[in-house]
């Protein structure tokens, strides 16, 4: 109590206040000078994205746009994991309403985060697999800490990138290098991805890639706004669209992949490696 308190009087003499006051998952705070808001994942021990997880991120990214945030970081508080990506657990021998709605969560996620109309910036602090991986790919931009991980690695685990996973990708990396890194499920090391153009910048740890986050966001200061977010609307409509008009054929096609008996099996070894791998 008062850790929090201390905390909470340091936050507002910077001029950082708290938004989402319920969220127990994420935090959301906004910078009263720049009206930058800032997301950060908050589920331990890998912000993987559960049902719970993935309806607060939506939360906050409504939150943000209510509140007229000037721009948004997303990051994680986890030095060493951005996201682990979809919660695996969701998906192993599933309750069907359950995953229904899960995947329906991720759909809307994917949706808001895609299309918002202020500028969001990556601070990737931490190994960013597959759903992490979405996550950082649909932001404006993105600034990844060195010596950690990031791609679309779902091959690996005996399962598929859904359509709009993988043109978030082509929309950054381009078809080629795309067909590549998919097919083979590879993780690039920070290195590669700034080669390849997956991130844009490599910093030393998270507090560089904040202030290097503040400054890109701090370039459409003089853009107006609407101009802005209308250009970005226009030029990521199709991918969106795509799967707007699709979202309920993508759910069918995601629990009939998920569900067939060699993708359990698949997920169940995967899971198994991750516990062996923990315990070691
Ligand atoms: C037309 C439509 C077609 C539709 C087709 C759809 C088909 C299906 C689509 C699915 C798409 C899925 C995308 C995904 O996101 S799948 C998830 C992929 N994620 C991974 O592969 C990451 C796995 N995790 C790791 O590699 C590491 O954990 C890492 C993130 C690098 C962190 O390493 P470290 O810090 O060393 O932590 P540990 O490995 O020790 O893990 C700690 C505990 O967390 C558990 N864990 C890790 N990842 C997950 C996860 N993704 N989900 C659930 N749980 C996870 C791990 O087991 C440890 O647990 P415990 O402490 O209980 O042993």
């Amino acid at each position: 109590m008062a850790l929090l308190c201390f905390q909470s009087l340091r936050m507002l003499r910077s001029g950082i206040r708290c938004m989402s006051q319920n969220a127990q998952l994420v935090s959301l705070t906004v910078n009263d000078k720049t009206g930058v808001a800032t997301l950060s994942l908050q589920r331990p021990p890998v912000n993987s994205l559960n049902l719970e997880l993935l309806t607060e991120i939506s939360s906050a990214l409504t939150e943000a746009t209510d509140n007229n945030s000037r721009g948004l970081i997303l990051t994680s508080t986890n030095d060493g994991v951005f996201s682990a990506g979809l919660d695996i657990l969701e998906m192993y021998k599933p309750n069907l309403d359950r995953v229904k709605e899960f995947w329906t969560k991720l759909q809307e996620t994917w949706i808001k985060l895609y299309q918002t109309a202020y500028p969001t910036v990556a601070v990737i602090n931490g190994h960013s697999p597959a759903g992490g991986c979405l996550l950082a790919l649909s932001c404006e931009h993105r600034i990844m800490v060195k010596n950690f991980t990031i791609g679309l690695n779902e091959t690996r685990l005996g399962i598929v990138a859904p359509p709009w996973f993988i043109a978030s990708m082509v929309n950054v990396i381009g078809q080629r290098q795309s067909e590549r890194a998919l097919t083979l499920g590879h993780m690039f090391t920070t290195e590669e991805a700034k080669n390849v153009g997956l991130i844009d910048e490599i910093v030393q740890n998270k507090a560089e890639g904040t202030t290097q986050a503040e400054a890109f966001i701090q370039k459409f200061a003089k853009i107006p706004f609407q101009a802005r977010s209308l250009t970005k609307t226009w030029l990521r409509n199709k991918t969106v669209e795509s799967l707007v008009k699709n979202r309920e054929d993508d759910l069918n096609m995601f629990l009939q992949v998920v569900t067939q008996p060699n993708a359990q099996e698949s997920l169940g070894h995967y899971i198994q490696s991750l516990k062996n791998k923990a315990t070691k």
